[in-house]
């Protein structure tokens, strides 16, 4: 189908705008009014850039509070008409009427919509009546449906907005009774779960389909058995996209309706949990963190056969340390899935619009494709056939440390593009999204969300301000049938762990009625949800960036402990201030 984005959606200037809707691979555009007006160029030239850009202008709005009102402004009504026949707009938009004084009457607001579709008419074009959620008599799809039906127009249809109809909880059975052709336009956008104001909702926190949690599958695909086959157009008024650049902001939309669409996008292969995990280290980082390893009973299975790249192993657990690719403290520069089919996995990934990542490939050496996520992270899909890479050193795995694979990642956001990356995570991955969760930190708000599948884990923190210049932490946490032992054995060979303070196990004891004596003895944290328990400590950071966590899920844990989270942060400012008072 036809793919369309509203000029809302986009940061910048209208011309800004049409190019980044065109790069990604849009067909058309709604034109919000404001972005032509704010805009220096005639609607002729607007024209004649969208058709230079292979853009269609396919919709022409808002037209605000004109419908039940004691005099409907038909002057008003043909001046957009002149500007829309400039454009080559052949819809316009009109929502429903906001203004205290409009009139609570459905035979009069049909009257003034026949009367303004007739109008259109004669200049060939069309009118779509939406019911925004805060009308003000007019909130609800349905309702603006029977005023379309009672007006029977044929240049008036309806205009069907996934955020008004969702919001509101609205039942969604009068849209299978709706004849497809009378849907004159659909807009797209999810939100988050929010129990405020739907207006400030609406303006705010609206963002692309995937990335919320409004069942905009369902709606469309109620409306696609009406026969409806005008564009899927997207409207999200969004905070941060409004800041975030908007090439990257259209792709990120390009990408939300091709998973919406799933057509033709290529099936997820099964994944089996991570490959490896790679961090980018220095020559003055290096020895601290291969040290950390080695306590931790890795051992150092091999140089990569062309590259500055070293493998490190403990049972089934890779991490590969990149000599080429830290700068000052090491930091987790890529994540390396185990895919059943790595083409596959790449094939869907360049559907989903992931960037190559160009890589050398020296003779005999694995076929490894890498796409680039959002924030930078390379994304690897690995078979069985990497490992072929490095050259055995035959130095054997210490044990001792019962620790079995990697649960998850968790990687910083830049704070534009933590829906951005979370969107490229869940489809690229084929990852389920848990809620979102918000910890204290001692200097900010944290946003965590966690996208798990095939026994991959990632997890994307962002700051919940903009503006919030410090290093973020990244860290890798490792699983084990033994928290406590794990830690007794850390601790024994002298690997540090975060302390945490007494204050913490008292609350646990008085929270959950336990003994706390041996977690507190080792500082491993505790959790405890009607699916299973929780423990897990954490190694403190090497070189200030990337840590360490250990974990045990008993039952079904699914979560990953964000209650701890603040506790746990607390203690590594602490550590990384008494770190800055030591070295000054
Ligand atoms: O927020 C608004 O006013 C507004 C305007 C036009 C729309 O299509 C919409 O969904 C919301
Ligand atoms: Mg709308």
């Amino acid at each position: 189908m036809r793919r369309s984005i509203a000029t809302v959606c986009l940061s910048g200037t209208l011309d800004e705008k049409l190019q980044a809707a065109s790069a990604a691979g849009f067909d058309g555009v709604e034109l919000f009014e404001a972005d032509l007006i704010n805009s220096p160029l005639a609607p002729t030239a607007v024209r004649e850039l969208a058709d230079e850009l292979g853009l269609s202008i396919d919709l022409y709005q808002p037209f605000r509070d004109f419908e039940a009102v004691a005099h409907p402004d038909f002057r008003r009504a043909e001046a957009k008409f002149d500007v829309m026949e400039a454009l080559g707009a052949p819809t316009m938009l009109v929502c429903s009427n906001v203004r205290p004084d409009a009139i609570d009457d459905d035979a009069l607001a049909a009257e003034h919509l026949h009367a303004l579709a007739a109008r259109a008419h004669e200049r060939g074009l069309k009118i779509a009546y939406e019911a925004l959620a805060w009308g003000r008599h007019v909130s609800t799809y349905d309702h603006a449906w029977r005023i379309v039906e009672q007006a029977d127009h044929p240049a008036l249809g309806t205009c069907l907005d996934s955020f008004h109809i969702l919001s509101r909880g609205t039942d969604l059975a009068t849209i299978d009774r709706i004849p497809g052709e009378k849907i004159f336009y659909l807009q797209l956008a999810d939100a988050p779960r929010k129990a405020m104001d739907v207006l400030q909702w609406s303006r705010h926190y609206r963002c692309f389909p995937g990335q919320g949690a409004l069942d905009v599958a369902g709606l469309l695909r109620r409306v696609l058995a009406t026969g409806y086959d005008g564009p899927l157009s997207l409207e999200v008024f969004n905070d941060v996209f409004r800041q975030a650049d908007a090439r990257r902001t259209a792709i990120d939309a390009m990408r939300s309706l091709i998973l919406l669409e799933q057509t033709p996008l290529p099936a997820p292969a099964p994944l089996h949990g991570f490959a490896f995990v790679e961090i980018g280290v220095d020559a003055d980082s290096a020895p601290d963190l291969e040290a950390l390893l080695r306590a931790m009973g890795f051992a150092h299975a091999g140089p990569h056969r062309s590259k500055p790249v070293q493998l490190w192993e403990h049972g089934a657990i890779r991490v590969v340390l990149n000599h080429g690719a830290g700068e000052d403290d090491p930091e987790v520069v890529a994540i390396a899935v185990t895919s059943e089919d790595p083409a596959a996995s790449a094939e869907r990934a360049h559907a989903l619009l992931a960037p190559s990542l160009e890589r050398r490939r020296g003779t005999g050496e694995a076929d490894l494709t890498a796409v680039a996520a959002p924030d930078g992270t390379a994304v690897f899909f690995c078979g069985s056939d990497w490992l072929g890479d490095f050259l055995p050193t035959g130095e054997p795995a210490t044990d001792g440390v019962p620790i079995e694979r990697i649960d998850h990642i968790t990687l910083a956001q830049p704070f534009e593009a933590f829906d951005e990356a979370g969107l490229f995570y869940r489809s690229v991955l084929d990852l389920e999204p848990s809620e979102s969760a918000e910890l204290a930190a001692p200097d900010g708000l944290v946003r965590s969300r966690a996208y798990a599948g095939g026994d991959v884990r990632v997890v994307l923190n962002v700051p919940a301000l903009a503006g919030h210049e410090r290093t973020e932490l990244q860290h890798v946490a490792f699983a084990t049938d033994d928290a406590l032992a794990t830690a007794r054995a850390l601790r024994d060979r002298g690997v540090p762990l975060l302390e945490v303070p007494d204050n913490y196990y008292d609350d646990l004891e008085a929270r959950l009625d336990l003994d706390a004596a041996h977690l507190r003895e080792l500082g491993v944290l505790y959790d405890r949800t009607p699916e299973g328990e929780l423990l897990h400590f954490y190694i403190a950071p090497i070189g200030g960036r990337v840590f360490f966590e250990v974990l045990e899920r008993r039952g079904g844990y699914r979560g990953y402990g964000a209650l701890n989270s603040s506790v746990r942060m607390a203690a590594q400012s602490r550590g990384e201030r008494h770190a800055e008072g030591a070295g000054a």
